[in-house]
């Protein structure tokens, strides 16, 4: 049996990105046995959960929650603003961004909150998800909350709230940074005449092989840089004209956009 042990979880927002990366890994690695799982969204069964066809899909979460132990909040803050839940005595998992565990706790009257940050990559199991548990959250929660975090990738406990922020803006994005250089790159290669199968090939080979060459040492990604500058090569000459031309700023900025942006949502 699994950490969750017969505890029943509600998956609110089921269909989802997240949701349909979550529930289907949760019921193949048995983190949760299928006729515990209430799988809640808009529209009913969905197809990323065919393996389950006695699935016990709700398009109403207040009963989903009702009739749950664990309540995974996996919906938009907008809508999970419009929803009126019970969570009352019941552990309560959110991905939601921007949405304090105070704002939970006062709308669904739980107490036990974890707030968790995954990502896109949790589609193929490799997401990282910080998570940050209220101070009325058990040993045996965190095991299940860590439980269900691991079936989609990695996962650590912050020690405090207010750094979820920084995780909603940098692993939270997922690839999305590195879809931005992809295009930035694939314009420049067109803007030379590359043609148009050698470029993408190109810029392929420079963001998707550059995981393998830097995985377990991300911190030598200063280094490397270093290295490259010193070597004084044509990459030095394209490192530095980016650099001059503002890339570390333009990250800077873009963190901090992110960054007030989910401030502002905790207080919408
Ligand atoms: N997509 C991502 O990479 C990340 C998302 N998040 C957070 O996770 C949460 C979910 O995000 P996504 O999966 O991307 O959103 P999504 O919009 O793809 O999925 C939300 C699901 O909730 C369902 N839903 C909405 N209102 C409902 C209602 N009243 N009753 C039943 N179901 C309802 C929708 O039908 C939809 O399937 C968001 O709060 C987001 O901030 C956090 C980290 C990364
Ligand atoms: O862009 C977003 O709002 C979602 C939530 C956190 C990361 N991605």
């Amino acid at each position: 049996m699994s950490d969750i042990g017969q505890d029943r979880v509600a998956l609110i927002g089921a269909s989802g990105w997240l949701g349909r990366a979550f529930g289907p890994a949760m019921l193949r690695q048995g983190v949760v046995a299928p006729g515990h799982l209430i799988a809640a969204n808009r529209s009913g069964a969905h197809p990323a959960y065919d393996d389950w066809p006695d699935l016990e899909w709700s398009t109403d979460p207040a009963v989903a929650a009702g009739r749950a132990d664990i309540v995974i909040l996996s919906v938009l803050p907008q809508d999970f603003r419009q929803m009126a839940l019970d969570c009352r005595d019941r552990l309560v998992l959110s991905f939601m961004a921007g949405v304090s565990c105070a704002e939970i706790a006062d709308s669904t009257g739980a107490e036990r909150i974890v707030r968790a940050l995954p990502n896109a990559a949790a589609g193929i199991g490799r997401s990282y998800s910080p998570w940050f548990p209220t101070p009325d959250v058990t040993a045996r929660d965190r095991d299940i909350v860590a439980a269900i975090l691991s079936s989609v990738g990695d996962a650590d406990a912050l020690p405090r709230e207010e750094d979820l922020a920084a995780a909603t803006i940098l692993s939270g994005a997922g690839p999305a940074y590195a879809a931005l250089l992809a295009d930035a790159l694939l314009q420049a290669a067109r803007d030379h005449g590359l043609p148009e199968d050698i470029a993408r090939k190109s810029v392929e080979a420079m963001i998707c092989d550059a995981p393998a060459m830097m995985a377990g040492q991300i911190e030598g990604a200063t280094q490397l840089v270093a290295d490259y500058i010193d070597y004084g090569g044509t990459t030095a000459a394209a490192l530095s004209a980016a650099q001059d031309a503002g890339f570390q700023d333009a990250v800077r900025a873009a963190v901090t956009a992110g960054i007030d942006r989910v401030n502002a949502m905790s207080r919408e």
